[in-house]
């Protein structure tokens, strides 16, 4: 059974980062959003190093959207990658963590006014342009703050289809992201961009989908982009300088998931730019990539306690958790699959096969669909593997369930970076109670 960055004690209890889960569960309580900081920073080195070693002119930047605390901007830092944020609130708490706003890369379909201004006034490093209407907020705001100057970069739609969740498929043409390449709108993007005077064309994006196991989507893409920077230089004599292939490199969830190893994507890639520039004629630009998932994944663990279970014989058992959809929404968004294990009984042989049932009031609030686990009692913690990517980033108050707590552990010492949000916290935006949000606290 697949068990993420756990081992397994002497009490015969999960470890993570050195620390005993069951531990972990009664000092900071349940659900619980525990990262492995040693596996993060391992990461970041991974995708680090194999790029530079295979390629001088590269940049790692870390799709923030995947897992963003202030703690994390200063991990990204202090490992020496790139950050990519996707809104006004990411970028605000870059900026609150002194993230250097000159690595950083802002993204986002639909950036509003305030966003760009924003961004430009603080010297954020690259704009990732999605649109026409974003050129225009650009070109009217660089005009306004006059002296300030941005760099950009085209999201491109290169048309590809990487097989993955269509929910999160981005790189085909009929796609919200994106200037489109068949059908022209690259091309008036880029006259564009070149007639605003403060706004400085760097080069091509482009993502062409989350958690991808072949390496063929990536080698088309590169070809795809180096042969469309090509032709731009041959039209307008621009020379591109800089390519961002996006994210997209898969982990692991189950035993069945196959994920390649670091090298093979990152070489896939390389290699395919390399002689798609030979091919095509063009100076090498530089290689920019956007991993999220890949970087902090397999790095978390979410800790739950058992609660109800009720058997139908014969039909299903399901075990409830004291949490569920709102700080898990993958399942029921994508389907997706997991691997579990109880915390304080991971040493015991599986006995029986049960649902993990979350405890949202929906049928589809279900984390885990027939699982093979030891025999499991109210009051047992379940550790959910792989959810260090887009379940803190993801996560609701549906039902007013508070937001779980994040921890970092490392070398046997667990660390709050950010509390469990309380039932105050929960009514301090209704302006209508302010009173009875505070009378409410004091009595809980
Ligand atoms: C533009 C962009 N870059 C990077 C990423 C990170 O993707 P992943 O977490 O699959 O590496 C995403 C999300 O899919 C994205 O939309
Ligand atoms: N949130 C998605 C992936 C989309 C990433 C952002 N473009 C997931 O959990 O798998």
């Amino acid at each position: 059974m697949y068990h993420g960055p756990c081992k397994i004690n002497e009490l015969g209890h999960l470890e993570i980062g050195g620390c005993d889960a069951v531990e972990l569960a009664k000092e900071f309580g349940t659900p619980l959003y525990v990262m492995d900081e040693e596996c993060i920073r391992e990461n970041c080195r991974l995708y680090k190093e194999n790029l530079n070693s295979l390629y001088k002119n590269s940049d790692v930047i870390y799709a923030g959207k995947a897992f963003l605390t202030v703690e994390m901007c200063k991990l990204i830092e202090e490992e020496g990658l790139s950050l990519d944020v996707v809104s006004g609130g990411e970028l605000y708490m870059a900026l609150q963590a002194d993230f250097p706003a000159k690595r950083i890369y802002f993204h986002g379909n639909n950036k509003s006014y305030d966003e760009l201004e924003m961004a430009v006034r603080h010297g954020v490093g690259h704009i990732i342009v999605d649109n026409f209407y974003e050129l225009e907020l650009l070109r009217d705001i660089t005009s306004k703050l006059s002296g300030r100057k941005v760099k950009i970069l085209l999201r491109l739609t290169p048309g590809i289809e990487a097989h993955t969740h269509d929910y999160i498929k981005t790189g085909q043409i009929d796609s919200k992201f994106g200037f489109g390449l068949e059908n022209g709108h690259a091309f008036m993007a880029i006259e564009n961009a070149l007639s605003i005077k403060n706004v400085k064309l760097m080069g091509f994006h482009c993502h062409i989908g989350s958690q991808i196991f072949e390496k063929e989507p990536f080698r088309e893409a590169a070809d795809i982009m180096v042969h469309f920077a090509k032709m731009v230089e041959e039209k307008y004599g621009f020379k591109t300088q800089e390519i961002d292939f996006g994210g997209g490199f898969g982990v692991r969830y189950t035993e069945e998931d196959k994920p390649l190893e670091v090298r093979d994507y990152l070489e896939t890639l390389v290699e395919s730019v390399i002689e798609s520039c030979e091919k095509y004629n063009l100076s090498a630009p530089k290689i920019l990539i956007e991993p999220g998932r890949a970087i902090v994944g397999e790095a978390g663990v979410t800790l739950y306690t058992i609660g109800a279970i009720k058997n139908i014989p014969g039909i299903r058992k399901y075990v409830s958790v004291d949490g569920g959809m709102s700080d898990n929404i993958r399942p029921a968004l994508y389907n997706a699959k997991y691997s579990a294990a109880i915390a304080n009984k991971a040493k015991w042989p599986a006995e029986e096969t049960v649902s993990i049932a979350g405890k949202c009031c929906e049928s589809g609030d279900m984390l885990i669909w027939d699982i093979d686990l030891p025999k499991i009692a109210p009051g047992d913690i379940l550790a959910v593997f792989t959810t260090g990517a887009y379940h803190y980033s993801m996560a609701s108050n549906y039902n007013m369930l508070p937001r779980p707590a994040v921890i970092f552990v490392r070398n046997k010492t667990a660390r709050l970076v950010v509390r469990r949000q309380t039932y105050e916290d929960l009514l301090s935006y209704d302006i209508s109670l302010p009173s009875a949000a505070k009378a409410f606290s004091a009595s809980v």
